[in-house]
């Protein structure tokens, strides 16, 4: 059998069921396509796949290029359309057979039906992969899952899951013949239309591509470091590589497999006992898996401003204050703080993330769609399900029951940076203001403010009087 690997959002050579399909071919062809639409604008004014997480695929590209070569293969990256790519590929180099794992999210599930049609009589074998649970494993049909997210996680503990990730291959079957003279250099960011990243010398996490880097942090936060046995009481925390696992950018694109990471929580909790925040991890991640099924069942809905419920009533507008939010100048410090992180970074934590788009929403009333399409451009991490998934329960209109989920984003700024170190790591502006208003410059008069040259709110929320300096 001579077959195409057709690499998408699954960069890794472990526990790769469509990798190990492969490993029986008298010939194999892994190919990435990078389709250079992603990077227009799209409906919502973002592009698909902005500079921080193309810098991360194009090093994860490289690391799965040099994971192949050790192992007697290559990997072709072309740009283009998968569905006339792949065909060409498969025609050119005479191939029976194309090994890939399934997709969840509509358009990607919509190309490789393009893909499959122009294939013709040329199977396109999909394999599940990327998730912790195959739909043969759910204790219920897919369709009857909890769409709660506590109840899902209740009814998903009440068997016990033994994850036995597949350890990568030793080595892969060689190119067709030909096949070589196509490999070409990976295009730069610049070549890509998109600049260089901007070099933040207060990063937090130092993100890598690829599947060592991935594996390296999976040792460090389960082993090394163990981090891991504190994940539940820093996991709201801002500043810094320790406060939660940074397994999201590998998880993204693949590099790290969701039952690989299982599996080694699990033996950590074997060799070291279980404790509430080994035990908070797993949680973390059945959230991941509950928005992949939620993703599964509702396909574009998710993608409505109504979202999952057709008739919530989610804001619609869209005004200046979008555009502000956007470039961390709404005069609400921790908000702009997050927003300004994430365009210098890439990266913000969970909390940071769960602030700005709630302030979007709730005190913005902007329409969430466009929060959710700025986030999918910025953030190196970017998931589909993952992503709209909590934009859509934060605006209110996922298959969560409860409609209101407004945050008091003062109250939360006190809570989680009580010295106001991470507004001061972030906005410059306002270290030469005393720390006790760093929160609240709102406070200060319009000539301190035009000062500083930082905006001034347009209201003050009467919910955050509580929380104001005693001295104001
Ligand atoms: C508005 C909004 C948008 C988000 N967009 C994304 C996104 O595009 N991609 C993404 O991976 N996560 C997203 N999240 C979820 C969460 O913020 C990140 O997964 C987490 O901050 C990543 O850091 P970590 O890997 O250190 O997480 P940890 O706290 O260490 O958790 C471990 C893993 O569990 C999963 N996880 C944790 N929390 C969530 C959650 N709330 N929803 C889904 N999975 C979760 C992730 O895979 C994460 O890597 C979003 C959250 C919000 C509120």
């Amino acid at each position: 059998m001579r077959a195409l690997l057709w690499f998408k959002h699954d960069l890794r050579l472990d526990d790769h069921p469509a990798v190990q399909a492969g490993l029986s071919a008298a010939r194999l062809l892994p190919v990435f396509v990078l389709d250079p639409a992603q990077l227009q604008e799209g409906e919502f004014g973002s592009r698909r796949l902005g500079v921080h997480r193309a810098r991360f695929l194009l090093e994860s590209l490289a690391a799965l290029d040099g994971a192949l070569r050790q192992r007697n293969s290559h990997l072709l990256v072309l740009q283009g359309k998968a569905e006339q790519v792949i065909p060409q590929l498969v025609a050119q180099f005479e191939l029976q057979q194309v090994l890939t794992l399934e997709e969840i999210a509509p358009d990607e599930r919509a190309q490789l039906a393009r893909v499959q049609s122009n294939l013709g009589d040329v199977p396109l074998q999909q394999a599940a992969g990327n998730g912790l649970l195959r739909a043969e494993e759910l204790p219920c049909p897919s369709q009857q899952l909890p769409q709660v997210y506590s109840q899902f996680r209740s009814l998903i503990e009440e068997r016990v899951h033994v994850f036995q990730p597949t350890p990568p291959p030793q080595r892969l079957p060689p190119l067709p013949e030909g096949a070589q003279q196509l490999l070409q250099a990976l295009p730069t960011l610049s070549q890509l239309g998109l600049g260089e990243p901007l070099s933040v010398a207060t990063s937090r996490f130092p993100f890598s591509g690829g599947e060592a880097a991935a594996q390296a942090r999976l040792r460090d936060y389960l082993w090394d470091g163990q981090g891991v046995r504190q994940h539940k009481d820093r996991r709201n925390g801002l500043i810094g590589s320790e406060y939660s696992s940074k397994f999201s950018p590998w998880l993204a694109n693949g590099s790290l497999s969701a039952r690989r990471a299982v599996a080694e929580l699990r033996r950590h909790e074997a060799q070291h006992g279980r404790n509430d925040s080994t035990y908070r991890l797993w949680l973390e991640l059945l959230w991941r898996e509950f928005f992949r099924w939620t993703l599964r069942r509702h396909g574009s809905a998710l993608f409505k401003a109504g979202g999952l419920k057709a008739t919530a009533r989610a804001p619609q507008q869209l005004d200046q204050r979008f555009d502000n939010w956007c470039q961390g100048r709404t005069g609400m410090p921790l908000v702009d703080a997050t927003m300004r992180e994430l365009a210098a970074t890439g990266f913000i934590s969970n909390r940071g993330r769960q602030v700005a788009a709630n302030y979007l929403v709730n005190d913005l009333q902007q329409d969430w769609r466009f929060g959710a399409a700025w986030f999918e451009e910025h953030l190196i991490d970017y998931d589909p399900a993952s992503n709209w998934g909590n934009w859509a329960y934060l605006a209110g209109v996922s298959s969560d029951p409860q409609r209101n989920r407004a945050f008091n984003a003062l109250r939360q700024a006190h809570a989680y940076d009580p010295d106001a170190t991470y507004v001061s790591l972030w906005l410059p502006e306002l270290r030469g203001v005393p720390q006790h208003l760093r929160h609240t410059p709102f406070l200060l008069s319009h000539l301190q403010l035009d000062a500083l040259n930082y905006p001034r709110l347009e209201q003050i929320p009467e919910t955050w009087r509580p929380y104001l300096p005693n001295a104001a």
